[in-house]
């Protein structure tokens, strides 16, 4: 495990995710007391949907300052916004129409253009949001696919090498598709990273992951290792099933 990192396993996937919900709850709170507003990259696939909805509800929606809270994705799918599989559409459905978060909160990554210029134009999108602070979101969120990529750092793709700070377009051989990607160096600058992983598809790359031997092109979610923020990781039972006693 790497440096400033909990492991927080819970009986139930919905166990997890109120107790993340409550954690987006803090993290918000912290940060617009620090710095007036709270930036945060989501993940996308099928994981985080539930967090979304929750984080909507009545339970959810009058504990946070929305009107604070600005959104970017870690990665997108390089399909329209109205794709049933963009990462955008999946987030603008379970949560930010549902809390009526304002176009100018939402920062998506433009597809209609051409991969490479898609993700130049998100790099700057960042650089201008945070202007003379340092990039680094409050609050990155990931998922966890069940060959060990995070974001779009997918296994023996050129990115997981890529050193700058930003955006960046990958092909993904195995998806015979385009993802536009967070590079890891980007991650890594985040105060506060979380992993949202739940479900036994999801044991052997937890493993992998978190007790396997080092192996980025293998296990790229490895990459994940913030220069100075915390990581914490919110898993099931089922999710850490494969993990070693006493983790
Ligand atoms: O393709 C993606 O997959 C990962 C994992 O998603 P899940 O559906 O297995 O939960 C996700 O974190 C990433 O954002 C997404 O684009």
């Amino acid at each position: 495990m790497a440096r400033n990192s909990s492991l927080h396993i819970f009986p139930t996937p919905a166990e997890s995710l109120n107790r993340l919900a409550d954690f987006f709850v803090e993290l918000s709170a912290r940060a617009t007391q620090a710095r007036g507003r709270f930036s945060v990259a989501l993940s996308g696939g099928s994981s985080p949907k539930k967090l979304y909805e929750l984080l909507a509800s009545e339970e959810y929606r009058t504990r946070v300052a929305w009107e604070k809270v600005f959104f970017f994705f870690g990665d997108e799918r390089y399909v329209p916004p109205t794709d049933a599989e963009s990462n955008y559409r999946m987030a603008r459905e379970a949560m930010l129409e549902p809390l009526g978060i304002a176009p100018a909160q939402v920062f998506a990554v433009d597809t209609a253009l051409p991969p490479a210029e898609a993700a130049r134009q998100y790099t700057q999108a960042i650089e201008q949001f945070f202007g003379q602070e340092e990039t680094r979101f409050d609050l990155m969120l990931l998922g966890l696919g069940d060959n060990s990529h995070t974001a779009s750092l997918f296994p023996h793709t050129p990115v997981l090498h890529d050193a700058t700070v930003g955006a960046r377009e990958v092909f993904v051989e195995e998806k015979q598709a385009y993802r536009i990607t967070l590079t890891a160096p980007l991650l890594n600058l985040a105060r506060t990273t979380v992993f949202l992983v739940y479900g036994p598809d999801k044991a052997a790359a937890v493993q992998h992951v978190l007790a396997g031997e080092r192996n980025i092109e293998e296990y790229p979610a490895q990459l994940i290792a913030p220069i100075s923020g915390e990581l914490h990781w919110f898993l099931d039972e089922a999710a850490a099933s494969r993990l070693p006693p006493g983790r």
